[in-house]
């Protein structure tokens, strides 16, 4: 046995950092988990994934949108949405997700060390609570920094956490504002500016870049921006927000143009920046890039041994999901467990109103790799569950090879994106062929038939190319 006090020592206790841990004792090591008592559970529960996801289901179920098809354009499911309205559900699933993260570690008899951790050396980690005096150290073999990130607040501008907030401040809010800037068009810009739209808010989204999620396909973008505009919400892309001024009647966000837009709360969402300030990473002879983030190799192994680093804190991805598989190889790596590596097909999934999702290629990718492919394209408004959830705008595509008929990409936009994008992913996964989705019978009436309607609909196309072939 080791003289260190424990075998693995896990800085941070999000979807990384949790991983990591349990990993870790399911292969009999002695672990121990470091977070703030506040924090347990991580941004993903507390400030990012869980509250944001938990607050649009009590927006799409308060305000009604969703059933509005079917009832009527005055429909509210409640007239005066409040702040508590809201909150309450939030605070419930926060409060859930929190015991469930405490009781796994607990019974897979991972210690969870309530503070702040720094490096004191490389195997020597300082955990300082809350009050002066609790501070006490602990030694290692091996150590995951799984520490995340925070919103990255420009210093020019005065963040009140009452009208000038980040996206971690924003859950804290007193009242729906009658108006909201938000400041970066990225996914959480964009979850956010979309539920708040939804709420009523007049809402300005500003982005220095010309596009927004210029990753995702540039239909589904477009029909998302369409039904954004359709909910006042205004965009200004090709803008830059130099400048915040607070006084008692709102704010005014001043952009590069000259241009000044008034609102009653301004909301950063202007990327984010790795936790690493705290952790004295000299100490442990490491060091981190200008934006927080520390670099890795395949197996998640910094620069030092046996110190690993995954989720946010190494930046791309930045997903829950990414990070608890990479938390688990990490350790499985550190231990010397065998394990495969991650696919390479990772799915998007993006929690607007309405949600978009995809998996695999996208056009611009086949078409700038001299791949030929064809679309299959089904639309909700023809699916009899379509009708039935009221849902008149959802789209499914997929892209399908024209020369072996493999699908090559899924990408969706209407209700239950997020959940049905892994059908196609499956399919492509075990290299499946659009003829998989043609031959197989769904059940009726699903939203999941939409992968028969789209495949029909590209076998249609490439026949119709193949009579010009002979
Ligand atoms: C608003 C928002 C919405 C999001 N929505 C989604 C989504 O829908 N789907 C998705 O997949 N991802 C989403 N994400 C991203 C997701 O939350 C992150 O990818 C995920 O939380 C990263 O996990 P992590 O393990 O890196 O740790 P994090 O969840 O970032 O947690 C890090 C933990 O480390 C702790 N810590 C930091 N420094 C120290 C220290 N020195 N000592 C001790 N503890 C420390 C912090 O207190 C924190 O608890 C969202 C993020 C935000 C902000
Ligand atoms: N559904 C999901 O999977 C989900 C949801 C939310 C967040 N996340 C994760 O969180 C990470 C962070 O998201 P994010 O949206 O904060 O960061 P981001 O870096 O993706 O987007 C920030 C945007 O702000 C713009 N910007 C920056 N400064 C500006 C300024 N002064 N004026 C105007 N525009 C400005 C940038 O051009 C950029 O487009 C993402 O990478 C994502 O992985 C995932």
């Amino acid at each position: 046995m080791s003289e260190h006090d424990y075998d693995l020592v896990v800085i941070g206790s999000g979807p990384g950092g949790q991983k990591a841990a349990i990993a870790g004792a399911k292969l009999g090591k002695r672990v121990a988990v470091v977070d703030r008592h506040d924090m347990v559970g991580g941004v993903c529960v507390n400030t990012g994934t869980i509250p944001s996801k938990t607050l649009r289901e009590a927006v799409l179920y308060l305000t009604g949108m969703s059933q509005r098809e079917l009832y009527g354009a005055s429909y509210r499911v409640k007239q005066d949405i409040t702040i508590s309205d809201l909150n309450a559900r939030t605070q419930h699933v926060i409060g859930r997700e929190v015991q469930v993260v405490r009781a796994q570690l607990a019974r897979n008899q991972v210690d969870l060390l309530t503070g702040t951790a720094s490096f004191v050396d490389p195997h020597t980690i300082a955990v300082q609570g809350l009050n002066r005096g609790e501070r006490h150290t602990v030694t290692t073999d091996k150590v995951v920094i799984a520490t995340g990130t925070r919103p990255a607040r420009p210093e020019q501008v005065d963040f009140d956490e009452a009208r000038v907030l980040d996206s971690d401040e924003v859950l804290a809010l007193d009242a729906i504002p009658s108006s909201l800037v938000v400041v970066g068009a990225g996914v959480i810009g964009i979850e956010y500016a979309s539920m708040f739209a939804a709420l009523g808010s007049r809402v300005t989204v500003v982005e220095q870049r010309e596009r927004m999620l210029d990753f995702c396909d540039p239909e589904i973008v477009e029909s998302l921006k369409f039904h954004l505009r359709d909910l006042a919400v205004t965009f200004r892309f090709g803008e830059k927000v130099v400048n915040v001024d607070v006084s008692e009647n709102g704010t005014v966000t001043t952009l590069a143009s000259g241009k000044r837009i008034p609102a009653a709360a301004v909301m950063y969402s202007a990327g984010r920046t790795g936790a690493t300030d705290a952790l004295a990473l000299d100490k442990a002879g490491l060091s981190a890039d200008k934006r927080g983030r520390l670099s890795v190799d395949e197996h998640y192994r910094t620069g030092v041994e046996h110190i690993y680093a995954v989720g946010d804190v190494i930046g791309f991805p930045a997903l829950a999901a990414t990070s608890m598989d990479q938390g688990r190889l990490a350790v499985y790596h550190a231990f010397g467990e065998p394990a495969r590596e991650l696919t390479a097909l990772q799915p998007i999934g993006i929690y607007t109103i309405p949600e978009i999702s995809y998996c695999g290629a996208t056009e611009a990718e086949l078409t700038s790799s001299a791949v030929p492919y064809e679309v299959g394209l089904a639309r909700y408004r023809e699916l009899a569950r379509g009708a039935i959830v009221g849902d008149a705008y959802g789209m499914l595509k997929l892209l399908v090879s024209t020369e072996d008929r493999k699908l090559l990409g899924v990408h969706l936009f209407g209700t239950g994106a997020t959940d049905l994008v892994h059908i196609g992913q499956a399919v492509m996964a075990c290299g499946g062929t659009v003829d998989y989705l043609v031959d197989t019978v769904f059940n009726y009436p699903t939203l999941s038939e939409a992968y028969k309607v789209a495949a029909l609909d590209a076998t249609n196309k490439i026949r119709e190319l193949g009579r010009f072939d002979t």
